[in-house]
């Protein structure tokens, strides 16, 4: 007998849960909605119904549905409750998709077991059923937010409502039959269909352990392949002599072989009834095959709900028989097809347990294609090996170093030439410093310590030596000044005879021609024009443009101090910094671009005229930490102290002993043409 809780409404509570649940319901459903109750009766009948079809129902999955409220009842006097005809057949049409509500009454909330997912392992009765005071109307959902299975549906099916359009994405769930071998008018299988089999490979005793019928079909004789579940015949699929194949009409879908899967721990996927057959030969019983076989390619949406599961409703009926097995091992076809059907199957399997399987070779441009095929060409033994040297099904995310041997032998090799870091062209900074291409260094040195010119110097070294292509994101360069300082190093000549230059002859209109060619060749800009300050994102943006539109190999952000750097008002400086230069060093690694990043020091109390420390740039000590190299730029002003031309390049942090190590080089600084030099 149900439960029926007969307080009156009462407090802001009820409203509240009365507005939750029927504000996800049609209100003209439910003229009234606040006779509400949401305390399940405990003892709710609940036959195992199959799941039935109705043309004016309509499920969905909500991932956020309401649970119910406690406390909320319900009061009706008896004499309002009346069975009326819209009620019993709103009650059949619930009865028929398996929701179990002869007991009932229009009004009341209660929870019942749900047909979907039979309230998961411990049965829960997970289904709030609501049907309308006029009993005309129903509404569920199923609360267990694995299933989350919900719809509604009226007594009459000509109500003009949201139904129909519903009904359009919905699962039409069939009535299914029950179905025998001599309904089916099975017959044992004939000499000829026997040879058949026999030419693939396939014993009789086989044949006859799975049951292998025929029929048949239109004047001719068809395979019947019997699908069973605990022996019972549950569906039966036939194939015609060319290749044809189809399905009881009604029947449910299980795998095929479903009774030899039950317990066990490792489970072999085909994607055929011979393929089943053929694994059988190889000593494989543990074998199901899928009944629809596969999809022409995987498809791009999110994983279904289970009731919008439609293609894969197999796997759903068979949930119980795959969710023990420790291992699937996935023997697809190795079309695209059959590996689309592979992807499928690990998504809803769970990708950690599933394994898959290499097809041998047919010849030099071939595999072979599924299980019956190495069986007929390559025998038991072949197909059993193939089983055995199943590997784990890919994980994205999830690597093994097996997965980049041929990046380890190209390192090892130095394919690329830059493996141990392209030089600097500084002989003194050839055991310290050398340049990898994805890795960032961050540049430091107090103001006017020469840091823009020694990257500048450092670039077009690179430029010559191995022909990079850099983009440049340099705010406090105007582009003609820049221009001038890159030509000059480049063509080694000062771009006026004036002031610095007024003893050496300055380069040539000619020469400035072809150097302008090479300004354009060499760098590409990155620059705001306007008078905003543009953000880390926005140029890595455009630096992921010049790497793909020119190829550039370095990037130069110059200084870190012009960007924007509006944070979120919950991240702290430090916070900010470290993502930043998380998503400078993703970039990098990612483009195999190599990020030059200059950074000022803090403004330093009693600077004593000793190059800074990486730990003294403004902001935080992250820069120190996220960064691959880091290069402090100083240079003597003391004339007491040695030449004034005289500039220190402090190594102070190279991560990867290969391209570096921690440590000082001199070099010398030529005011004229802005070059660097080794010191003789
Ligand atoms: N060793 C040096 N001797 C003399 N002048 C130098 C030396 N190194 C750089 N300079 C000069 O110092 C000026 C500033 O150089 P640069 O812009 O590269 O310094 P910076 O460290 O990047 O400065 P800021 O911190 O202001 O960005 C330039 O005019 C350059 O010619």
């Amino acid at each position: 007998m149900l439960l029926r809780h007969r307080k009156p409404l009462r407090g802001p509570l009820v409203v509240m849960a009365s507005k939750l649940l029927i504000s996800s319901f049609n209100t003209s459903t439910f003229s009234n909605p606040k006779f509400i109750s949401s305390r399940f009766p405990s003892n709710s009948y609940h036959p195992q119904l199959p799941l039935k079809s109705s043309s004016d129902l309509s499920f969905s999955t909500h991932a956020s549905i309401p649970r119910p409220v406690p406390e909320v009842y319900l009061e009706i006097p008896d004499d309002k409750i009346v069975d009326t005809l819209q009620l019993k057949q709103l009650r059949l049409k619930l009865e028929e998709i398996g929701i179990a509500c002869r007991l009932c009454q229009p009004g009341q909330k209660y929870g019942l077991l749900c047909p979907m997912c039979k309230g998961g392992d411990s049965g829960e009765k997970s289904l709030s059923l609501l049907i309308a005071e006029d009993g005309n109307a129903a509404l569920w959902n199923c609360f267990r937010a694995k299933c989350g299975w919900r719809g509604n549906t009226r007594a009459s099916a000509d109500v003009k409502s949201s139904y129909n359009r519903m009904n359009k994405v919905t699962p039409k769930v069939k009535n299914i039959r029950e179905i025998t071998v001599r309904d089916l008018k099975l017959e044992p299988l004939c000499l000829e269909l026997r040879g058949y089999f026999a030419e693939r490979m396939i014993s009789e005793e086989t044949l006859r352990r799975n049951s292998v019928m025929q029929r048949q079909y239109e004047n001719q004789t068809v395979i019947a392949f019997t699908y069973k579940r605990k022996g019972e015949l549950i569906s039966c699929k036939y194939r015609g002599l060319e290749k044809k194949f189809w399905q009881e009409s009604d029947t449910e879908k299980i795998l095929y072989g479903l009774d030899d899967i039950e317990g066990a721990s490792d489970v072999i996927i085909v994607e055929g009834e011979m393929d089943k057959l053929a694994m059988e030969e190889a000593g494989f019983r543990n074998c199901v095959s899928v009944p629809d076989g596969a999809p022409p390619q995987v498809s791009s949406r999110d994983l279904p709900s289970q009731d919008k599961d439609i293609k894969y409703q197999y796997l759903w009926n068979c949930k119980e028989y795959l969710e023990k097995a420790s291992r699937i091992i996935l023997a697809t076809d190795g079309d695209q097809p059959g590996q689309a059907l592979a992807e499928e199957l690990s998504r809803r399997l769970g990708r950690e347990r599933c394994w898959r399987v290499k097809w041998p070779s047919k010849n030099e441009n071939e595999h072979f294609k599924d299980a019956n095929e190495v069986l007929m060409f390559m025998g038991p033994a072949a197909l059993r090996e193939v089983i055995e040297s199943a590997e784990l099904y890919p994980i994205k995310g999830l690597l093994n170093f097996r997965d980049y041997y041929s990046e380890i032998d190209a390192y090892y090799h130095q394919t690329f030439g830059t493996e141990l870091g392209v030089s600097t062209g500084w002989k003194s900074l050839d055991d310290l410093y050398n340049i990898v291409p994805g890795e960032l260094t961050v540049v430091t040195g107090v103001p006017n310590s020469g840091k823009s010119e020694w990257i500048d110097a450092l670039i077009c070294n690179l430029n010559q030596s191995v022909g990079w292509k850099f983009a440049l994101c340099s705010m406090e360069n105007n582009v003609r000044e820049h221009g001038r300082k890159l030509l000059e190093k480049h063509l080694k000549k000062p771009f006026f005879d004036v002031r610095y230059g007024k003893h050496v002859e300055r380069m040539s209109l000619e020469e400035l021609e072809v150097g302008k060619q090479w300004l354009s060749d060499t760098f590409h800009l990155i620059r705001c024009e306007n008078d905003c300050l543009p953000s880390v994102k926005w140029v890595l943006d455009l630096a992921k443009a010049a790497v793909l539109r020119y190829g550039v190999n370095g990037l130069v952000i110059d200084p870190y101090n012009e960007l924007d750097h509006q944070r979120p008002p919950n991240h702290t400086e430090t916070e900010y910094v470290s993502r930043m230069l998380t998503s400078i060093k993703r970039f990098a690694q990612h483009h195999s671009c190599h990020v030059w990043f200059v950074a000022h020091p803090r403004q330093l109390q009693q600077w004593d005229g000793k190059p800074p420390n990486l730990y003294d740039i403004s902001g935080s000590a992250h820069f120190i930490n996220k960064c691959d190299n880091g290069i402090v730029i100083h240079r003597n002003r003391d004339p007491e102290a040695g030449p004034l031309d005289q500039v220190q390049v402090c190594v102070r942090k190279v991560r990867n002993k290969v391209s570096g190590t921690i440590g000082d080089a001199f070099l010398q600084y030529n005011r004229i043409t802005g070059e660097y030099m080794d010191i003789k």
